[in-house]
Order: structure tokens, then sequence, then C-alpha cells
């Protein structure tokens, strides 16, 4: 299968601050439950994972975003809770409820147990659905491939469910911290093989989703979350399959606090959430790297005109100089009105930096 590089590659290109002629945006979670064809496509697959777990499938919903509207990345359809499930944990989808593990995450035994999964026969199906969607995209636009962080796997592991405050994993980290390291480390393994696999089979730019990391102290974000983060950057391949850069993401939900320190990670691009403001983050860390984000997914519920006035003011508020990656400032949600969608991309393409 040959996969040529892309022939819109603003995204990549605002990745690594180069300049671009018109501000490129994708959407967390672009594929999901807003969409009519998603839902469609959802309806035909067994369950979620299942989706997760056809590569044929995982293609097509990936592509159904970048088909609707004029989008400058595709993202891997896939779910950040593949490893914990390839490690063994019992892993299922409850409507209503999302992610729930049979049986948490709670004893030193189990968490010293607790293999590194090879990523090219346990986890193949992603790196088949990576192959399939370059193959279809022909060079297009880029594909992002994607991890959760450590911190973040380690919290739906532990805590069996999502979960308000935490109290299991807090509780390790406040008795036992060594175990809790211990088991960031094997995550850390995973996922850098993972991601590795990931830019191997195709992928253009891989981002890490740290959705948890803002419920830390400052200490322990550092010891916790972005440490591990931060071996993982380092033990990235760079260079992707077609000797191009591999730019890194790294989104910290909550992280507005410590952006100097997450720059401090290696990554090329910071995934800022709407509680920041985008110059404000600009002057805190000067030209060297990227900032993804950062419009509040609920300002697609509102009127079509302030939804404009919203998305020009991040625009604005960035500015013009080059490493602006437009996206929400977390995943976009399942009632979003679809035309709203055409609209926040147009606007963003309309604006000229
Ligand atoms: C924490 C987390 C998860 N998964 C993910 C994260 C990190 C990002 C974030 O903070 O939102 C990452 C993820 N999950 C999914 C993607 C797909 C790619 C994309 O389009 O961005 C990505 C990047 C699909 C999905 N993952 C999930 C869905 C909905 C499942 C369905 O179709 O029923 C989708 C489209 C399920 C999922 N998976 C997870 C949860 C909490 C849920 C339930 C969410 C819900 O019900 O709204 C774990």
């Amino acid at each position: 299968m040959t996969s040529p590089a892309s022939a819109n590659d603003r995204f990549l290109r605002a990745c690594l601050c180069q300049p671009v002629e018109q501000i490129p945006i994708w959407l967390m979670r672009q594929a999901g439950r807003y969409l009519p064809e998603y839902r469609a496509t959802r309806a035909r697959a067994k369950d979620f994972l299942t989706l997760c777990s056809t590569p044929e499938l995982a293609c097509e919903v990936t592509l159904q975003p970048v088909q609707r509207f004029p989008l400058d990345a595709a993202i891997l359809f896939s779910d950040i809770l593949t490893i914990p499930h390839a490690m063994g944990m019992d892993l299922q989808f409850l409507d209503g409820e999302g992610p729930v593990f049979s049986s948490p995450l709670r004893d030193t035994k189990a968490i010293r147990a607790l293999p590194v999964p090879d990523p090219e026969t346990e986890l193949r199906y992603v790196m088949d659905a990576v192959r399939l969607i370059r193959h279809e995209l022909a060079g297009r636009i880029p594909l992002i491939g994607f991890a959760g962080s450590p911190w973040t796997l380690a919290c739906y592991m532990i805590e069996g469910r999502g979960s308000r405050d935490f109290q299991h994993i807090k509780a390790m980290l406040y008795s036992d911290p060594e175990l809790l390291e211990q088991l960031l480390d094997t995550l850390v393994r995973a996922v850098a093989q993972y991601l590795n696999a990931q830019i191997r089979a195709g992928a253009q730019a891989v981002m890490l989703f740290d959705s948890w990391g803002g419920a830390l102290t400052s200490a322990a974000y550092r010891r916790f979350s972005l440490k591990p983060m931060t071996r993982i950057i380092s033990a990235l391949e760079r260079t992707g399959s077609d000797g191009q850069k591999v730019p890194v993401i790294l989104f910290t939900k909550g992280g507005g606090n410590w952006l100097e320190a997450m720059a401090d990670s290696g990554a090329d691009v910071l995934g800022l959430d709407w509680t920041v403001d985008m110059g404000e983050a600009r002057r805190r860390l000067g030209p060297a790297l990227a900032l993804q984000g950062n419009l509040d997914p609920m300002a697609l519920y509102g009127s079509p005109e302030l939804l404009v006035q919203e998305t020009q003011a991040i625009l604005e508020s960035h500015g013009p100089q080059a490493g602006h990656i437009f996206n929400l400032g977390h995943g976009i949600t399942p009632q979003t009105p679809v035309e709203q969608v055409a609209r926040l991309v147009e606007t963003v393409h309309n604006w000229r930096p």
C-alpha cells in the first residue's frame, strides 16, 4: 500500500511553527455521535469495542467527519483504553455510563503482574486501521495517531470507571507512591511502544491525551503525569514512514497553570482547554512551540453569531504569528448541531493570519 505525504499539510506545518496561508482546524472527537453517519455505522457494529477493533469500520468512521467538513487533519478512530484492554483487563462500554473495568487494579500483585502488550500483535488491529486510513486518505490530509497519558490510563484502571474525586488512585498516591510509579512505568513503556508502532504504520503526528492531569496538585502533576509523558516523548521515533518529522501534541485538560513546565516536555504542540486565554498562553510561552485549541465545545450550542464571535476572538487573541492549530478545548459532545460545526470550520478558514 502506498501512502503519499499530504497535499494539504497546513496542519503539520502549523505544528512545526512554519507559516501557513490559512489556520488549520480539526476537532477532538470529530468522529462521534453528533454525526448521523457515525450513529448508523455504530448501530451496525456489535458494540463500541468491535467498532474500534475492526479496521474497516474504524477507517469508515475516521473518514466520516473529513468527508463532511473541510477539516485539515484526520484522527485515528480508536480509544485510549485499548492499552489496558490489551494488558488483559476486562473492559466494557456501557450505554450512558462510559467505560467500565470489571476488576479494577487495586493490589500490588496485580500491578506487578501487568504485561507490556506487543503493539504489533495484540494491538495489530490499530496498526491495520492506521495503514488502511492512510491508504484511503490518499495523501489529502495528514493522519493523527494518539494514546492516553499514563496518569489518565491509570485513573481508569484503578478507579474502574470515570470518577469525580479519584479516591482510589489518590489514596494510592498518598499511601504508596512507589507502587503508583511502578504502574506508571509499565504504562510509559506500553504507550511509547504503541505510539512508535502507530508512527511506523503511518501516523503523521501523535497526541497524548491527559484528560485527568488537571485533577492533581502542581507537585503531583509534575511527578505522576508530566514526568511519565516526558519519558514517552523522549522515547518516540520522530521520523515518520515518509521521512517527515512527526510532531507530538501534549494535552492536559486543566493544565493551564503548568504550561511552562509542559513546554519542557519536548512536545511540539500544547493543547489548551477553554479556561486558558489563547493570547496569554502565547505570551507566556513565546514563539517556539505551537498551540492547539481552545474553543469551549459548548459554544457550538450557542447562536450562530456568538459562535462566530467566540471563534474570531480566539483567532485574534493568538494573532497572525505561526503555530496556531484551531480546535475545541475538549471533545465535541453528542448533541452538537452539525451545521454549527460547518460554520466553525468556515469561520476559521476565512480568517486570514
Ligand atoms: C478519556 C478518554 C477516553 N477516550 C479518549 C479519551 C481522551 C480524550 C478525552 O478526554 O475525551 C480518546 C478518544 N475516544 C475516541 C476518540 C476518537 C477519535 C476522535 O474522533 O477524536 C478519541 C481520541 C472515540 C470514542 N470513545 C468513546 C466514544 C463514544 C462511544 C459510543 O459511540 O457510544 C467515542 C466516539 C467512549 C469513551 N471512551 C472514553 C470515555 C470516557 C468514553 C465515554 C464517552 C461518552 O460516552 O461520551 C475514554
